[in-house]
């Protein structure tokens, strides 16, 4: 598992750095324990450090720490949380029990080799946000993506005939993210959701991202429990593994590249990987 501090893309504008104030909070979270070796688990902490709207510099940091505390704890709700809603969502596409054992395991326990990842996202506050981006505007490769935002807003995906909608934070809410991996399996019933992040004026924001794929070896496509004589395949046969390869070279365009049919624009990210 691993577990990535994403450089928002944001201070841009601002001429600001990346707050050291965010590893202070990943302190608290991570809540440091003595490292033992058998607990060892290697979390990239990368933070973007930008000095002006031109020049963006980004260091990684590599941090050996503690499996143990409340991080783990997190991860292992999270795992529960997806077999719950995988089960959920594909028993609502159609999955008989025994059909569901691929995506979720044979005794409903999480998938044998699942590509799972934890993101923490930091958003420092800008006091001219309109001239910079937290996050731009993108589709989650993942299956679905299920998202922790502080009480600060920012979270905001587009809507056909609406635009850029705000997802304002819901207290003791989590917001499930759509991937492309579920508009693959769904045949387009479930289109990924496209989405971006804000910075705000005054406050600094995080958010948690907790991204559940598959093992990279499983063959996705849709479900053939979803496909019939009025309902052909509109994705082609791949592996997950070569599928997160197209996406992470081609980016709004790998949807559209592994697509069998030219299907009518339905919401902004099927617009997006048309471009
Ligand atoms: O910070 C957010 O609300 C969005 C994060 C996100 O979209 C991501 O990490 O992929
Ligand atoms: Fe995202």
């Amino acid at each position: 598992m691993a577990v990535l501090v994403s450089p928002p893309s944001s201070l841009s504008s601002c001429g600001m750095k990346a707050s050291p104030l965010w590893v202070l909070q990943l302190n608290t979270l991570i809540n440091f324990g003595p490292i033992t070796t058998q607990d060892f688990g290697i979390y990239i902490l990368s933070l973007s450090h930008t000095y002006t709207h031109k020049f963006i510099k980004t260091c990684i940091y590599t941090v050996l720490i503690s499996c143990s505390g409340v991080m783990d704890e997190y991860q292992k709700e999270m795992k529960q949380l997806s077999v719950r809603l995988l089960r959920l969502i594909l028993s609502s596409l159609g999955l008989a029990r025994e059909d569901l054992t691929k995506w979720v395991g044979p005794a409903g326990e999480f998938t044998q080799g699942a590509t799972t990842a934890l993101q923490l996202n930091s958003y420092p506050a800008c006091p001219d946000p309109n001239r910079t981006m937290g996050l731009a505007a993108h589709t989650d490769t993942s299956m679905f993506t299920i998202l922790y935002q502080s009480n600060t807003s920012g979270l905001q995906i587009f809507r056909d005939g609406f635009g850029w909608v705000s997802v304002p934070p819901l207290a003791g809410a989590l917001i499930v993210n759509v991937g492309d991996l579920l508009q693959i399996l769904s045949n387009a019933r479930f289109p990924a959701v496209l989405h971006r992040a804000v910075v705000n004026r005054t406050n600094q924001r995080l958010s948690i991202a907790y991204f559940y794929g598959p093992s990279t070896e499983t063959r996705i496509m849709p479900l053939s429990k979803l496909i019939g004589p009025g309902d052909p395949p509109l994705y082609r046969s791949l592996t997950w593994k070569e599928y997160i390869g197209i996406k992470a070279k081609h980016l709004y365009r790998a949807l559209s590249l592994v697509r069998l049919q030219q299907l009518a624009p339905m919401n902004g990210s099927l617009d997006m990987n048309d471009q």
